[in-house]
Order: structure tokens, then C-alpha cells, then sequence
């Protein structure tokens, strides 16, 4: 037995007998936020459905603090997991009350009648998720993305110790995904709960996750810390990008470079070359960037989008080869950008450059 909390064992899972993903080992700390990513079709929803049980495991075993969740009953199953899938649950018509409400039968009595404590919980959650206002809608006239939240809500008052999610964000715009993502934080750092969930929304994944678990083909590929997983070797093969590149550090994609012979040269520092990076490729037009010190944040796109960088040791004077090299692009381009470079003791020589530029008419 090992100490994790929630342990896949020799898992399989699959449709009709056939393993789809097999040799699923791996082990959930309490507390944790661990999210499946991988590209459409692998497999994520079929990983998400058999720890719930709501699929048959093909081999293997899930155990919950050490019991299989073969030995729960649906009833203790759902006291402590509380399962938010894509799937739209039929209602006929049930308020958005009343779905929230839902949460609360596994402490209900068999009537499902609501204590004035239950209420309570369910205006929380309700409240939790902004969708006080949503109480008396028909749950099944409100967008995607409200049915989301109120989905969300009803796994809130479940009070679960692990929340299951499948693609939670999917249908939530820019502000709502980064407040759902934030009260799963918050729940799994105030009540210790812990959560298992499917994001497409990589760069969202790698800030809220403690582990990552990437899966592709018959296999997990990856499963560890999101510093380890989201490199741009591992994510370029997961989704096999080849018209596009993964930015680790700041875990964003950017669109391939234009190649050919360079036409203009960005003189920038400290994130003003980035949007003219961005402007020009959309334009296609390839251009060289420099002089950049390797620290500078427009020297991390710079990298990824222009044809040749010019890069200096941070600290450092500007070096003689630089200079030269800087010099040769001035020469070789038909214009020159200044994006509005901080010239300081160590970089003063970029003056002489912009000077050169300027003599030939080129700025
Ligand atoms: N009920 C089913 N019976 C048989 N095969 C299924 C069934 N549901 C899904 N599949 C297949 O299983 C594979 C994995 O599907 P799954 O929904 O788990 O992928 P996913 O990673 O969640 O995809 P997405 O990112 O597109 O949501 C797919 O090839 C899919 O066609």
C-alpha cells in the first residue's frame, strides 16, 4: 500500500471490453489538483468516467484511501466525489435551485427534503458561484456556460472530498474560467479537498495544477509536476504542433516564423518589440531582432519569431561581435524599428546603431 490518497492500480479503461488507455499507475496526493490534458479523442473523458464508475474498468483497480471504490456504495460514493462531466443532464423542468439542491441528496432523507441547514449550503454555493441570480431560471433555458456554473454549484454542496471535472471551462468566457479555476483553488486549500479534472486550456492548466497528467495513445505519457511536463518537446509531441510553437515559460502558443531573407530590423527592450514581432509575421514578413540581452522579455519571442537574434549576456557592454552584427543588419535590412529601447551604460552603442540607421535613411 502506498500513502497516496487516491491510487490508479494496473487501471485499463475503455468501451466494450477493449482497453483503450492501459497501465494507468498513478497515485493523488490529498489535496491536490490534478489535470488530464491531451488532445481530442485520447481520452481524457474515458479516464474521468471510470474513476466516477460511471464506465466499466477494462483491468485494474481504483482505490480510495486505501478501499477500492469497487466496495462503496453510489450513496458513500457520492458523499465524497462530486462529478461535474460535459454530459447535459436531462431535467424536465427543475429551477437552477433546484439542481443546486440536487447536491445535497446524499444527506437528505428519502424524500430529498431540504433542511433549513441545506438551504443555507445552497445559497453558498449558489453565491460561490455568482449565480445567485439564476435561482428561479429554468435550468434548461440559460446559456452553456451558466449551466456550467450551476453545475458547479451542485458539486459545491455536495461538500465532496474530491471534485471530478471534466472540461469545466469549456464553455466559460475569459473572466468566468479564471474564477472557476480560483474557487477550486481556493476549496482545495481551505477544505483540503482534492480535485481531478480535464483542461484544454494548456496555459490555464499549467498555472493551476500540481500534477499534469498527459494522455495520448494506449498510455500516459507524462504524469509530474507542471514544471517538468509543460516543456516544449513534451507539448509539441502531444499534440504534434508543427505549425506552431509552445512557449514553457510563459505558456502561451505562438504561430510559426516567416523565414526568408530579412527585411527590417526591431531595435527593442523590455516587451515593446513584442507586439511589432507579432504585427510583422502577421504580416509575413521576416526581420531580425537585436541587440537583446537573454534576459530581456522580448528576447523570449524574439526566439520564437524572428528570422535572427541578436542577443547579448545580460550585464554585459555590448560586445564588439554584437555590434557588428547589429551594424551588418542595419546594412542588409531596408528599414529599421525603433520600438523604443531603454539605452542605458551597458547598452549605449545600440545610439551608435540607431545613428547608423538614421545616416542611411533607413529609421
Ligand atoms: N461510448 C463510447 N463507446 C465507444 N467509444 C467511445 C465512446 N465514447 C468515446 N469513445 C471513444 O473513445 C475515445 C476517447 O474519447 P474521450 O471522450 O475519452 O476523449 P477526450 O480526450 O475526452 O476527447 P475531447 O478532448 O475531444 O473531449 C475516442 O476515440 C472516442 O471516439
Amino acid at each position: 500500500m502506498t500513502d497516496h490518497y487516491i491510487r490508479l492500480d494496473n487501471l485499463a479503461v475503455g468501451y466494450q471490453g477493449k482497453a483503450l488507455i492501459h497501465d494507468i499507475n498513478i497515485g493523488i496526493n490529498k489535496g491536490e489538483i490534478v489535470t488530464l490534458i491531451g488532445p481530442n479523442g485520447s481520452g481524457k473523458s474515458t479516464i474521468l468516467k471510470s474513476i466516477t464508475r460511471q464506465l466499466k474498468w477494462i483491468a485494474g483497480n481504483v482505490f480510495y484511501d486505501d478501499t477500492s471504490l469497487l466496495q462503496l456504495s453510489y450513496k458513500e460514493m457520492a458523499s465524497k466525489m462530486a462529478v461535474v462531466l460535459t454530459e447535459r443532464i436531462k431535467t424536465e423542468y427543475m429551477t437552477c435551485h433546484d439542481v443546486v439542491a440536487m447536491g445535497r441528496y446524499p444527506y437528505t432523507g428519502r424524500l430529498g427534503i431540504l433542511t433549513a441547514k441545506d438551504e443555507e449550503i445552497v445559497e453558498e454555493a449558489m453565491e460561490t458561484v455568482h449565480a445567485l441570480e439564476l435561482g428561479n431560471c429554468n435550468f434548461n433555458e440559460i446559456s452553456d456556460g451558466q449551466r456550467q456554473r450551476i453545475l458547479l454549484a451542485r458539486a459545491i454542496c455536495q461538500e465532496p472530498e474530491v471534485m471530478i471535472l471534466d472540461e469545466p471551462t469549456s464553455f466559460l468566457d475569459v473572466k468566468h474560467k479564471l474564477e472557476l479555476l480560483s474557487i477550486l483553488e481556493r476549496m482545495v486549500r481551505e477544505k483540503h479537498i482534492t480535485v481531478i479534472m480535464s483542461l484544454h486550456e494548456i496555459e490555464l492548466a499549467q498555472k493551476v495544477s500540481d500534477k499534469v497528467m498527459c494522455v495520448k495513445g494506449e498510455t500516459i505519457t507524462h504524469y509530474g509536476q507542471p514544471e517538468d511536463v509543460f516543456t516544449e518537446p513534451i507539448i509539441r509531441e502531444l499534440y504534434e504542433i508543427e505549425n506552431g510553437y509552445f512557449d514553457p515559460l510563459f505558456g502561451s502558443m505562438e504561430l510559426p516564423k516567416i523565414e526568408g531573407n530579412p527585411k527590417i530590423l526591431v531595435i527593442s527592450s523590455g516587451g515593446n518589440g513584442i507586439p511589432i514581432y507579432r504585427k510583422l509575421r502577421k504580416e509575413q514578413i521576416p526581420f531580425i531582432a537585436g541587440i537583446l540581452y537573454q534576459n530581456d522579455v522580448d528576447y523570449q519571442v524574439a526566439k520564437v519569431l524572428a528570422t535572427q537574434v541578436i542577443e547579448e549576456t545580460p550585464f554585459e557592454e555590448i560586445s564588439e561581435r554584437a555590434y557588428e552584427e547589429a551594424i551588418k543588419a542595419v546594412q542588409m535590412c531596408d528599414t529599421v524599428i525603433d520600438a523604443g529601447v531603454q539605452i542605458g551604460s551597458a547598452n549605449r552603442k545600440l545610439l551608435d546603431i540607431i545613428e547608423e540607421a538614421k545616416r542611411l535613411g533607413k529609421i
